[in-house]
């Protein structure tokens, strides 16, 4: 809860080390910086980003959503995203499957809200929100949005140098001028009674499906499964500094070099299990009529990548939109038929496995 003195991160659990980027020396164009941020975002595909100067929207943002959060369910569910792949709205807790078998939901709730919406209020572009987002868009909501585009934005800047792509071609893929499925998050995960803690898995194990995911927690619980690992690992929160990492949109528009990994959320560790824990996120996803594909003509580069990794589908054959709605209609729970609906519900990082 916003305000709430939380118990620190225990020392004694193994945590997945994180590069460290400064912002400010990436706007200023420090190459040694973009070369670290290059080595994250191209093995990892996650790091800490300090410096960004989103801090002080963050709070109001939790207040924001410790007040949607605190509304009575039958009014919250007025705004539910849906069983049709719509992203926007609220998720009630339970509405995902978190694995294959069906037998294990998720124990989060959140409220998202479109980047557009709140950037255009009170013109609605997708839907309206509860009473306490709508209270909060002008003072609160669209400021957060707009900072963290921004930041986003930078970075695409730099990526696409980076990939030797035609100068602004990411800026136009996520051309803020055409509607997308850019979102923000506020998640609040109950603390789980003692019994059950064990193993629990609060939000499966996913990656994101945008390009770009700026993660704002104050407790541990998110965990990353790089490749070629075989245990899940906590990233450490660390205080004043964002966690961020890369989607399938730019895994698959680099031909692979950039990472989209494995991430999932379960219990915070130790003493921090006790406490509610709430987690803030900002989605960069393309313009949703964008089809996702290796940009092999625009860049030497990515069409190398692309030759490199045979075994790859870099041209899943949709756009933005629908990469992002199927995956979200086959994770909810009452759409499931079978274990193909998980697998259908799966990103980059899917390859089928025996169960
Ligand atoms: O709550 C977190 O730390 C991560 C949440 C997340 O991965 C997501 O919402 O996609
Ligand atoms: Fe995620």
């Amino acid at each position: 809860m916003p305000g709430t003195t939380l118990p620190p991160f225990p020392d004694d659990i193994p945590t997945h080390p994180l590069l460290i980027i400064d912002f400010e020396r990436i706007k200023a164009g420090d190459q040694e910086e973009i070369n670290t941020l290059w080595k994250a975002a191209t093995t990892i595909g996650f790091w800490y980003l300090k410096n960004h100067g989103i801090e002080d929207r963050v709070d109001g943002m939790f207040e924001m959503g410790a007040e949607t959060m605190a509304l009575p369910l039958e009014e919250k569910i007025k705004y539910e995203q849906g069983e049709n792949g719509e992203s926007f709205g609220y998720k009630k807790a339970g509405a995902f499957a978190t694995d294959a078998t069906g037998q294990n939901l998720d124990t989060v709730e959140f409220v998202n809200i479109s980047k557009d919406d709140a950037l255009s209020y009170p013109n609605v572009v997708y839907r309206t929100y509860p009473s306490t987002v709508a209270a909060r868009m002008e003072s609160t909501v669209a400021p957060f949005a707009q900072k963290a585009a921004d930041v986003s934005y930078t970075f695409m800047a730099i990526f696409n140098e980076k990939l030797g792509l035609p100068e602004g071609t990411l800026a136009r893929l996520h051309d803020p001028a055409e509607h997308s499925g850019s979102e923000l998050r506020c998640t609040r995960s109950p603390p789980l009674p003692g019994k059950i803690i064990a193993d629990r898995v609060t939000l499966g194990s996913h990656t994101d499906s945008g390009s770009l995911t700026l993660l704002f927690n104050r407790l541990g619980g998110l965990q990353v499964l790089p490749a070629g690992h075989e245990k899940w690992l906590y990233v450490k929160p660390i205080p004043g500094y964002a966690i961020c990492n890369i989607g399938d949109a730019l895994a698959l528009y680099s031909g692979g070099i950039f990472i989209s990994n494995n991430h999932r959320v379960v219990p915070p560790p130790g003493p921090q299990g006790e406490f509610e824990r709430w987690s803030l996120v900002f989605f960069l996803r393309p313009a949703n009529s964008r089809i996702l594909r290796a940009l092999v003509e625009d860049s030497p580069i990515i069409a190398d990548a692309v030759k490199q990794r045979p075994g790859r589908n870099f041209e899943p054959g949709e756009t933005a939109n629908e990469w992002r709605a199927r995956r979200i209609r086959n994770q909810r729970i009452m759409n499931r038929k079978g274990p193909e609906t998980w697998a259908a519900s799966r990103g980059t990082e899917y390859a089928p496995m025996v169960a």
